[in-house]
């Protein structure tokens, strides 16, 4: 098919690399948008329960999977496709990305689609995607999305930043009756937004936990935006990103939903289960918990200052006990809007 502006052709073959809930779940939009698809996981026996029954009953129980994916342990051979959604936790996003870049075509399009910031660094993933694998094309894909509501077809959009023409055929490759990617060129923004956005769900969760009202909650997610905000644009992200689906739309979801694990994670804190029971290995994946002090270190070294991040980062490494946190937001000096 001739590529025209208004049609943009799509990325034959996908190659989805991780296979968490969230990496099937993509898995299954690209095969249901009509690409054919290689999805790598860690684990031999998801790679065994997608080749014998096509499920992913580790990470994505009860879903079928299209005869249309594969999977494979191999990372060469997922690597062998058109375009390559990169789905770790965000963490493991260097590692991943390392290893990838060896075997990657020159030109892929690499779309990152985990949210965080890498911890000690404070590096964004558009800046860890740039150090890692300088010879592909940066791409991100972030907004409100639960990896369940996807695969069962559920109305979803997200945000696709990418440069150029990538971002277009992207959308055309992911895009079907039930899943609508936007596009953008501002990476930024796109990273920000789903990164800060778990701190603040965190936050939001606790605040439920703790009883303390739907007021609470309410105030509390309008001034983790404004604080989303003071950096984005600090960062050089876009205003009308920063109010998308990959930042406002984002935080909504997550800040108020128990189906987030970050926000679970936090009605459970402010229930009083101790952090270090919630760390635990098999514990549901809560990326907010990394990504808080990397946050902070990233805002410190842009002079920008986020109370309720650091709140939340102290609160979350033990330095501030969490019946001392909500006074510590609250007598902070008044200020105008
Ligand atoms: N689950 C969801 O609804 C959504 C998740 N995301 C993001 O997607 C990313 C992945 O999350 P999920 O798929 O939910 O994870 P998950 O909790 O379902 O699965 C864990 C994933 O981590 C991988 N993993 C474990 N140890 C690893 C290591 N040492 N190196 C590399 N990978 C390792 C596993 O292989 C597996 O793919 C996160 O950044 C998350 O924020 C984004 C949107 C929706
Ligand atoms: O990113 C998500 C929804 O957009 C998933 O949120 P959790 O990781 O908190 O479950």
């Amino acid at each position: 098919m001739a590529e025209t502006a208004s049609t943009p052709t799509p990325y034959g073959t996908i190659g989805v690399i991780g296979a968490g809930a969230w990496g099937t779940s993509l898995a299954i939009t690209a095969a249901r948008a009509g690409s054919a698809v290689r999805l790598w996981a860690r684990e031999p026996e998801v790679v065994e329960a997608i080749a014998r029954d096509h499920q992913n009953p580790m990470f994505l129980p009860g879903v079928p999977l299209p005869a249309t994916i594969t999977g494979t342990g191999d990372l060469a051979a997922a690597a062998d496709a058109e375009a390559l959604l990169v789905v770790p936790p965000a963490q493991h996003l260097r590692a991943t990305l390392t290893a990838l870049a060896k075997v990657a075509r020159p030109g892929t399009p690499l779309v990152v689609c985990a949210k965080g910031i890498e911890r000690g660094s404070g590096k964004m993933v558009y800046e860890v995607l740039a150090e890692t694998a300088q010879a592909c094309e940066p791409a991100i894909l972030s907004g409100p999305s639960f990896a369940h509501d996807a695969a069962k077809g559920l109305p979803t959009a997200v945000t696709i930043a990418a440069h150029g023409a990538i971002a277009g055929r992207l959308q055309a490759s992911l895009s079907h009756a039930t899943f609508r990617p936007y596009a953008t060129d501002d990476l930024i923004g796109v990273a920000l937004g789903g990164a800060a956005k778990n701190v603040y769900a965190i936050a939001c969760g606790i605040v439920d936990g703790m009883g303390l009202g739907e007021s609470a909650r309410a105030a509390l997610i309008a001034r983790s935006f404004a604080e989303l905000t003071r950096l984005g644009v600090k960062l050089g992200a876009r205003a009308e990103t920063l109010v998308g689906l990959s930042g406002l739309g984002d935080l909504v979801l997550t800040a108020t939903s128990p189906n987030s694990r970050n926000f679970h994670f936090g009605l459970d804190v402010g229930r009083g289960r101790t952090i270090a029971s919630l760390r635990q290995p098999g514990q549901p994946l809560a990326e907010g918990v990394e990504t808080a002090p990397a946050l902070v270190t990233r805002a410190r070294a842009e002079n920008i200052e986020l109370p309720i991040a650091e709140t939340m980062a102290s609160v979350l490494d033990g330095t501030l006990p969490l019946d001392q946190s909500i006074g510590r937001l609250m007598s902070r000096p008044l200020k105008p809007e």
